[in-house]
């Protein structure tokens, strides 16, 4: 079984708060989001693995650590999962992106996948998945299936806030992936939307509604 962890490091808390306020402007959110998903990358990368490697210090030589060799992809969920890009790429700078277009219904709540554009070599990559909201988990399980039926196998889905139908959805589906959410919230209410969550993480970060 994958892991499931709350980012509950008191900067990432202390941040999601103030976009949870109604009153922070796009230009904030968008801000916000961004510092989040840097906290996060710092996190969520606790277990790259790493190799030895010889380095000559002005002392004389020695054998220490780096990050191995393996590639990285980070892959927003379209729209709100852009809110998550430069941040999380700011740690991880070789990172490839890749992208997967999807839209929940308003009505059924079912996602429709719209645009995947991954990196070539993807099943050779760690892949961070990132979406600010999982909700039902109807749009996670369907970007992480596109994923596996592209090759992937090494996966992590990073979001900011996360329901608990959403997160229960997502492990009974993909196991062995790893969740990090910033947040698990109380619960679903009958539009879908996460209580007390953010409201509508896409809409608040690129200002259209
Ligand atoms: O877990 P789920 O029930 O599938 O809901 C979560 C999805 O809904 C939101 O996207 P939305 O469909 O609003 O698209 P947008 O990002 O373009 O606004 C959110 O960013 C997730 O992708
Ligand atoms: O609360 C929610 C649920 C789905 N999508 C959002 O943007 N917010
Ligand atoms: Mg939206």
């Amino acid at each position: 079984m994958g892991k499931f962890e709350v980012l509950d490091h008191p900067l990432i808390q202390h941040k999601l708060t103030l976009i949870r306020d109604k009153n922070c402007s796009t230009k904030e959110f968008r801000e916000i989001v961004n510092e989040i998903s840097t906290l996060m990358a710092y996190e969520v990368s606790r277990d790259m693995p790493l190799q030895d490697v010889e380095v000559e210090t002005p002392m004389g030589k020695t054998i220490k650590k780096q990050i191995s060799g393996k590639k990285v992809a980070i892959v927003p969920i379209l729209r709100a999962g852009l809110g998550m890009v430069d941040g999380m790429a700011e740690l991880l700078p070789v990172a490839r992106i890749g992208h997967i277009g999807m839209y929940r219904d308003e009505e059924t709540l079912k996602p429709t996948e719209y645009f995947v554009k991954l990196p070539s070599d993807i099943s050779e990559r760690q892949i961070f998945v990132v979406d600010p909201m999982l909700a039902t988990g109807g749009s996670a399980i369907m970007a992480v299936d596109a994923l596996k039926k592209r090759g992937a196998r090494d996966i992590k889905f990073c979001c900011l806030v996360a329901a608990p139908e959403g997160v229960e959805a997502l492990r009974e589906t993909h196991p062995d992936i790893d969740i990090y959410t910033a947040a698990l919230d109380e619960k679903l209410n009958d539009d879908g939307y996460i209580v007390p969550g953010l409201g509508d993480a896409g809409d608040r970060l690129f200002g259209t509604k």
